[in-house]
């Protein structure tokens, strides 16, 4: 493995950072990845620097996890090994990657984070949602989000955005294989997750066209950062 990155503030040892932790959440093909994209420039236009990221991966350890993870090689552990192995990967991440750049001063935007352990092996992988929970307080020692949008769709559309988007010779991954009832599950698991934690999750309607997405995410976000005073409702639906 190549040069490894020096480890962040010691575990537990990261409030008060200066850099926002902002975490993009939903069904496979909701738009995760391109509204990160989005958010990145429109951060840069503003001067923020803003680094984007992924789970599972996102560090040279976590990346090895993700093939394991998404390739199927781990699916016999069970939901509650997966669920181990993903919070093995986030420790790592959150070491190598996320504390050190929130100490430094940047923001980091991560496409999937700890509500994914929540959802799909939490919710729908049957885990006890106290071991899930106690998971994630280990992995993450307080270094929670600042905030989370979850891209919200009928799981029908995201899949068939997911197909579209993946080339020919490409298999989808062993989450994605999984029946329309685990997808439907899943968005209910996402939106459960937001009305328990309004404080710190947005839902927004990922349906309507890329731009509007992404307009409706900035309003989030600018309200939120850099103009408190504008108070978003839990379901923020773009027009
Ligand atoms: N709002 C949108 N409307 C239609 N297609 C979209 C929209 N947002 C993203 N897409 C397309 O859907 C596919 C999946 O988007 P992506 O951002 O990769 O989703 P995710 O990261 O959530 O799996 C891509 O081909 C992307 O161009
Ligand atoms: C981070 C995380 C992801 N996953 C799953 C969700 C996705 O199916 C897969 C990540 O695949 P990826 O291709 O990165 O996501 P997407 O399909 O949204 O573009 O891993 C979990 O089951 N638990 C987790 O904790």
């Amino acid at each position: 493995m190549s040069a490894e990155p020096p480890l962040g503030p010691a575990r537990g040892q990261d409030k008060g950072r200066p850099g926002k932790f902002i975490t993009l959440e939903g069904g496979e093909g909701a738009g995760k990845s391109t509204q990160m994209r989005r958010l990145q420039e429109r951060l840069a236009q503003r001067g923020v620097e803003a680094i984007a990221t992924r789970e599972p991966g996102g560090s040279p350890h976590a990346e090895v996890l993700r093939e394991a993870l998404l390739g199927g090689k781990a699916a016999s552990l069970g939901p509650l090994g997966e669920a181990i192995l993903f919070s093995a990967a986030r420790i790592d991440h959150l070491d190598r990657l996320i504390k050190p750049a929130l100490a430094r001063g940047a923001w980091v935007i991560c496409d999937r984070f700890a509500d994914s352990t929540r959802a799909y092996q939490g919710a729908r992988g049957g885990v006890d949602p106290r071991l899930i929970a106690l998971l994630e307080r280990v992995a993450l020692m307080g270094s929670a989000p600042d905030l989370t949008i979850i891209l919200d769709l009928p799981p029908e559309i995201g899949l068939e955005r997911a197909h579209r988007r993946r080339a020919p010779d490409v298999a989808a991954d062993r989450f994605e294989r999984e029946g329309l009832e685990f997808h439907r599950g899943l968005r209910q698991a996402y939106l459960d997750i937001a009305a328990s934690e309004p404080g710190r999750c947005c839902v927004v309607d990922a349906l309507a066209p890329e731009q509007e997405v992404a307009e409706a995410i900035w309003h989030v976000v600018e309200a939120r950062f850099f103009r408190p005073e504008i108070v978003i409702p839990l379901k923020s639906v773009v027009a």
